[in-house]
C-alpha cells in the first residue's frame, strides 16, 4: 500500500541495487498473484527445498523454464519430467523493470530472461543471506514483492554480514540488482504479518517473483 497520492520514485540502495516502489498497481498485482496459484498447481508444485547440510528452507518454491534447487539449475525436475515453461508476461516485466530502473533495457545481444523463481513465505519463513550465483549470465535479477511487506537485507558482495540495508519492500513494489550489485548477499530477515492491502489477491503470507537470465544453453 502507497500512503501517498504518488509513489516515490526510485531509491538506489546500492550502487547497481534498484528499489522501485509502488511499481505495480492492485489490479497487475492481483493478475500476478492468480497467475502464481495457476503456476502452483503445475507440475513440480511448490517445494520446501532440502539444504546440502540437511535442514529445510522454510520458504516454499516454484521454478518455471529451469528447475533450480539448491544450488543447481537443471533442465527437468527431479522426477524426470520437463520444468513449466517460462511465462514470456515475466520476460517483459523483467525488461520493463530493468528499463525504469537503469533508463535503458538490456542490450539486444543479451542472454533472454529464461528463469522465475516463486516464493511463497508464510508469516514465520525467512530466507538466509545468499547470493544468486547459478547463473551464468550477468543481466540483474528483477524481483517482485505480493502480499505481505518483509524486511530486505541487501548486503555486499564479500561477505554474509555488515555492512548491509534493510529495505522494506511492499506488495506491488519491485527491487532489481545489476552491475556491481548482481553478486551482493541479500536475505529475507521478517514477514510483517497482516500488513497487505487484501486487494492484493494475497490473505495472508508473501509472494516473492524473481526473474533471472540463466545464460545456460
Ligand atoms: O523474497 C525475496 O525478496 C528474495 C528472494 C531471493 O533472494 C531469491 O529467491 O533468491
Ligand atoms: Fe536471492
Amino acid at each position: 500500500m502507497t500512503d501517498s497520492l504518488f509513489p516515490p520514485g526510485p531509491v538506489t540502495v546500492a550502487p547497481g541495487a534498484i528499489h522501485l516502489p509502488g511499481r505495480l498497481d492492485l489490479d497487475r498485482q492481483r493478475d500476478l498473484v492468480e497467475r502464481c496459484r495457476t503456476w502452483a498447481r503445475l507440475p513440480g508444485g511448490m517445494r520446501r527445498h532440502r539444504m546440502p547440510r540437511g535442514g529445510r528452507m522454510s520458504v516454499r518454491m516454484l521454478s518455471l523454464g529451469w528447475y533450480w534447487e539448491p544450488y543447481r539449475y537443471t533442465r527437468t525436475l527431479p522426477e524426470g519430467t520437463p520444468v513449466p515453461p517460462f511465462p514470456a508476461v515475466l520476460g517483459d516485466l523483467a525488461r520493463e523493470a530493468v528499463t525504469a530502473a537503469f533508463g535503458a533495457p538490456p542490450p539486444a545481444g543479451a542472454p533472454p530472461y529464461d528463469v522465475a523463481l516463486v516464493n511463497f513465505y508464510d508469516p514465520t519463513a525467512r530466507m538466509g543471506m545468499h547470493r544468486d550465483a547459478e547463473e551464468r549470465a550477468d543481466l540483474p535479477v528483477v524481483s517482485i514483492s505480493l502480499g505481505d511487506t518483509c524486511v530486505f537485507r541487501f548486503g555486499n558482495t564479500e561477505t554474509r554480514t555488515r555492512p548491509y540495508r534493510d529495505v522494506e519492500l511492499r506488495s506491488g513494489d519491485v527491487f532489481v540488482f545489476g552491475g556491481p550489485a548482481r553478486r551482493a548477499y541479500h536475505g529475507v530477515p521478517r514477514i510483517l504479518p497482516g500488513s497487505a492491502d487484501p486487494a492484493c489477491g494475497l490473505a495472508s503470507g508473501r509472494l516473492n517473483i524473481t526473474i533471472r537470465a540463466s545464460g545456460l544453453a
